[in-house]
């Protein structure tokens, strides 16, 4: 069974739990390598707080439909799915027997790429959406903080392989980041899952 060592992180008024072996060491090497070329990374220009700047990651969004995603004033329009996120996106489907219809990519290519504070609260994820989010490569540490009750915090390694999924009241309560590292670290990537309709 895949999910035999799970974790259950929880946090009050969140549902998150984590699987650090989802991939198995040469499934996740195999995607690591190919989606580092075959993804189609892009940097975009966000605006935060009325500034604009180059995000500090590339992305890239894919779908199984034509439907846009816009987040921090950036509309991403879909690419059609290729084949190892579509063998990935199975493979997440067959175990949480849920369908996903998108998925939005994180390309960190060193430690001074970052995601800063924010929740995946935008419309066209719906109320209490499911995010199901795959770590490929170096390890990053994944920041959680409660939104009003400020004694409440926490954090976890994303190790290569591992499946990270947020559900429920999550993006109502809680804001997350990957914070930038110090560290001399490689390229991580990161895949989250989303039904976007
Ligand atoms: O890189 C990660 O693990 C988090 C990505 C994330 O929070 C997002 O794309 O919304
Ligand atoms: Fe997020």
């Amino acid at each position: 069974m895949l999910f035999e060592s799970s974790l259950n992180l929880n946090l009050k008024g969140a549902d998150i739990s984590y699987y650090p072996n989802f991939l198995n060491i040469n499934e996740a090497n195999k995607y690591f390598e190919t989606l580092l070329d075959s993804i189609n990374w892009r940097q975009d220009e966000i605006t935060v707080y009325g500034k604009t700047h180059l995000q500090p990651r590339l992305t890239a969004f894919y779908a199984d439909n034509e439907n846009t995603y816009k987040y921090s004033n950036i509309r991403m329009y879909p690419n059609p799915f290729e084949s190892n996120l579509l063998e990935i996106k199975n493979k997440i489907e067959t175990e949480l027997k849920i369908k996903f219809s998108s998925c939005l990519a994180n390309l960190y290519r060193n430690g001074s790429d970052s995601n800063g504070w924010h929740s995946d609260d935008e419309k066209e994820l719906g109320i209490n959406p499911i995010i199901a989010s795959i770590s490929l490569g170096a390890e990053r540490i994944f920041h959680l903080k409660h939104k009003t009750d400020k004694a409440l915090k926490t954090k976890l390694i994303l190790h290569h392989g591992s499946l990270l999924i947020m559900q429920g009241e999550t993006q109502h309560n809680w804001l997350h980041q990957i914070p930038k590292t110090k560290k001399d670290i490689g390229k991580r990537i990161n895949l989250t899952f989303r039904i976007i309709t």
